[in-house]
């Protein structure tokens, strides 16, 4: 099976075109100020003005008003929204657009409960966890605690780069691997050739199936 790669926290125009060339699945926004990969609308706008058909625009959220996802989407063509803070399945559903949660692992529960509590998400993102952060910590976490039923379609994400996603890959065998820091070579800076590498690692694993 293909396992879709996407690459997150984009921040400029020759990152979309490096990471569809490379052959990314999805590209990641972040709407989140704290983040040093935030991008306002307006300049998320341009970005995804330049992302070729095909190649999913997300979104990424952490605790937002209601009205600041609104308006994100007033100005924005994001094809899928990404949820990584506390939000409740009845916000996440309330805009109409397909999405994704995130949860950050301890235990084999967090994911049980989550499975459960986001059954009408598109897709089930795990991540490390962090007492402070609500992601792209740059932290892998024990993929053994993952379970192997997974009633959703399971995104890796957390500390991953060319150097450990072909096992990760190997290991989990998820739908898709999200990344960020491991791609960049500074925050929010995307490095070709780290996207290249990544991509093509993904690709390798997958077909030795
Ligand atoms: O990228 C961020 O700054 C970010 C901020 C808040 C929540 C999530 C964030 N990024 C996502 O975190 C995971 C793991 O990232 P990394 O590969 O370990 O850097 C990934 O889904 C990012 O999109």
């Amino acid at each position: 099976m293909k396992t879709r790669v996407k690459i997150c926290g984009i921040t400029r125009k020759q990152d979309v075109i490096a990471a569809a060339n490379a052959g990314a699945d999805a590209l990641g926004f972040v709407f989140y100020e704290p983040s040093p990969r935030y991008v306002a609308p307006d300049a998320a706008r341009e970005l995804v003005d330049a992302v070729p058909p095909f190649v999913m625009a997300t979104g990424l959220f952490v605790n937002p008003e209601s009205s600041y996802v609104q308006e994100v989407l007033s100005r924005v063509p994001l094809g899928l929204l990404q949820f990584h803070g506390d939000e409740s399945p009845e916000f996440c559903n309330s805009f109409g657009v397909r999405w994704i949660k995130a949860v950050r692992v301890r235990e084999t529960d967090d994911i049980e409960h989550a499975f459960e509590r986001y059954r009408n998400a598109s897709g089930l993102l795990v991540d490390a966890w962090d007492p402070q952060k609500y992601g792209g910590t740059g932290q892998s976490f024990n993929w053994s605690l993952i379970p192997s039923r997974r009633p959703l379609p399971l995104i890796l994400a957390g500390g991953l780069a060319s150097d450990n996603v072909s096992r990760a890959v190997a290991q989990v065998r998820p739908w898709a691997v999200d990344v960020s820091g491991g791609v960049e070579s500074s925050k929010g800076i995307k490095d070709d050739e780290k996207i290249t590498d990544f991509i093509n690692e993904v690709h390798r694993v997958d077909e030795t199936d």
